[in-house]
């Protein structure tokens, strides 16, 4: 979780070549709002909390409980409900919800028309609807987000603010953190080096350094101080203070952003100038409206597709039906009729080139308002690798994510986007006059629109990152070759150093990834306590 405290680090850094023409650099917005040192004032909002069979994959052996870590989702929130008898009020239990933590978290206080279309249309289709934090997580849901009273929330405002004027607590605004100082003979941290206008700080450490930089920086600091896989620490031309798998295990979610459905197509309703200022005063004055909201967006749906039972030991094709181990993850986004502004603004930011523009948002959004579901890839099998472009701490780190290498990613997706088409189908959702919008993928034009082979073409060129990187110092028993911390998040070989951040997961979860970095969090912070003070 990102502390927004004015780093200075606003690089442009972007990834490999893209193997999705339609994107300018796959993941290269990854890149750049990785490093904006605001991550979570940029996100989404969506809190997805703790689903049982993930602790196995943020744990190691020695604590799988479920129970070991709901505690700690628990302790940072302050979840607020809706009011009872209020649309979205399903069966909140307290089980799973935090009250008295310094994050607000609560639902949405807006709900577009669309959205009620969209939430009988999931209930028809026979998916479960109501609170997916807990130990189902299948089904459908209205999201929570971190927001209090009507605005956003972040770790900074949340967890910070109100702690800064404690004398043990100090935060270097617009530091770059370029070396951790380690001691090559007795492996052990003994402080870090930063640069703040343009001049080197160094700061010691009595007992250890936590290292909290996210899945490409905290990778990248380790390498640069001489912790990462030694052949390539070697051609960097950088000292090997301990061989260890640092920047390999990259793992992330793809969103396969189609079809495009166009909808209201006898009556679309268009940007309203006049609604916008009212808009813009019910959030001012009372924080509620549409600007109190992330829009359609808030609703969220996970589901198994029939790959799901290959995840999951001795479970048969049979058995997915049934199967609570969701593969995919359904958000969706709505634009009014031609707004053109909005359009644009969000396919930049997912890195659209022109013809993928006109294609996906401007064609259909000419004739009518449009829906596309973010068809989300839950537990991706293809891995990337961070490497070090050289041994200067200012040059950006050579980031492969490797989307869709393996094949089963794009099987997977593939099978999403036909669920959601299904659903799409629903007599709920005539009443929206709800219609696929049939203009083809640039470069998809050969495949029949709909097959199985213009779908896979289709993934392959507009599947972009959602922004959840993790894996990179994947936590693991020392007798894990690729490990790089161990269950109490201490740096393997290595004395006085911890890596507390997403890159510790050594698998990606089932949902949004900031919820359970904030429980990595309070669960590392505890490791501290319990290590110092007793
Ligand atoms: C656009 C976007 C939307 C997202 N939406 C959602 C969402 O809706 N829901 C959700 O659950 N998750 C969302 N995420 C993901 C979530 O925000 C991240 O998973 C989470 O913030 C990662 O936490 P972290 O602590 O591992 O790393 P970060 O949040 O990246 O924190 C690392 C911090 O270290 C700082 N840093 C790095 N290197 C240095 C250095 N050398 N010197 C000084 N400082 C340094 C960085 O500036 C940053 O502040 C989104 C992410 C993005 C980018």
């Amino acid at each position: 979780m990102s502390a927004d405290v004015g780093t200075s680090y606003h690089s442009p850094w972007t990834s490999s070549p893209s193997c999705s023409p339609g994107v300018t650099g796959l993941g290269a917005l990854l890149i750049t709002n990785l490093l904006t040192a605001v991550i979570d004032s940029q996100n989404q909002l969506m809190g997805a909390n703790l689903y049982p069979p993930d602790t196995t994959n943020i744990l190691d052996s020695s604590t799988s409980l479920y129970e070991d870590v709901l505690p700690y989702f628990k302790k940072s929130q302050n979840f607020k409900p809706h009011e009872r008898n209020t649309p979205g009020s399903e069966n909140y239990s307290d089980d799973n919800h935090g009250k008295g933590g310094y994050l607000p978290v609560e639902p949405f206080r807006y709900r577009s028309p669309i959205m009620e279309g969209l939430v009988e249309a999931v209930k028809e289709c026979g998916y479960t609807f109501g609170d997916r934090n807990g130990p189902v997580q299948s089904g459908f849901t209205i999201q929570h987000g971190t927001v209090g009273g009507g605005t956003r929330a972040n770790t900074a405002k949340a967890f910070l603010a109100p702690i800064k004027g404690r004398k043990n607590f100090h935060v270097a605004k617009y530091a770059h953190v370029t070396k951790l100082l380690i001691d090559s003979e007795t492996k052990a941290v003994t402080g870090v080096e930063f640069v703040k206008n343009g001049k080197l700080y160094t700061v010691h450490s009595s007992k250890e350094v936590i290292l909290s930089g996210g899945t490409i920086n905290s990778a990248q600091l380790l390498m640069l101080s001489g912790v990462g896989p030694r052949g390539h620490l070697k051609e960097m031309g950088i000292n090997v203070i301990q061989d260890l798998k640092v920047g390999e295990n990259l793992q992330d979610h793809m969103m396969a952003l189609a079809p495009t459905f166009k909808f209201n197509l006898s009556n679309p309703v268009p940007v309203d100038n006049l609604k916008n200022l009212d808009d813009t005063y019910q959030f001012l004055i009372h924080r509620r409206g549409p600007l109190s909201s992330v829009d359609v967006l808030h609703l969220l749906g996970f589901i198994s597709t029939k790959y799901a039972h290959l995840d999951v030991a001795g479970s048969a094709p049979e058995d997915t039906k049934d199967l609570d181990y969701p593969d995919i993850q359904y958000q969706f986004i709505r634009f009014a009729f031609q707004d053109k502004n909005a359009t644009k603004i969000f396919s930049d930011s997912v890195g659209f080139t022109e013809d993928y523009y006109r294609a996906m948002f401007d064609t259909p959004n000419s004739e009518s308002e449009i829906l596309i579901p973010l068809t989300v890839l839950q537990r991706p099998k293809s891995r990337g690798v961070i490497k070090l472009r050289s041994k200067d701490p200012k040059d950006p780190p050579v980031i492969d994510p490797r989307y869709l290498s393996d094949p089963r990613d794009v099987q997977t997706l593939i099978e999403g986007i036909k669920q959601i088409v299904n659903i799409a189908r629903a007599k709920a959702l005539s009443r929206f006059e709800v219609e696929m919008s049939e203009v083809k993928v640039p470069g998809c034009e050969a495949e029949t629109f709909g097959s199985d082979e213009y779908w896979s073409c289709a993934v392959r060129r507009v599947a972009t990152t959602i922004y959840h990187p993790v894996g990179t110092c994947k936590m693991g028993p020392r007798s894990d070759p690729d490990a790089v911390v161990d269950s109490r998040l201490r740096v393997h070989g290595i004395k006085g150093l911890r890596v507390i951040d997403g890159s510790v997961m050594p698998t990606v979860v089932s949902g949004n990834t900031q919820a359970s970095i904030i429980m990595i969090g309070e669960r590392g912070a505890d490791f501290i306590k319990d290590d110092w003070l007793s």
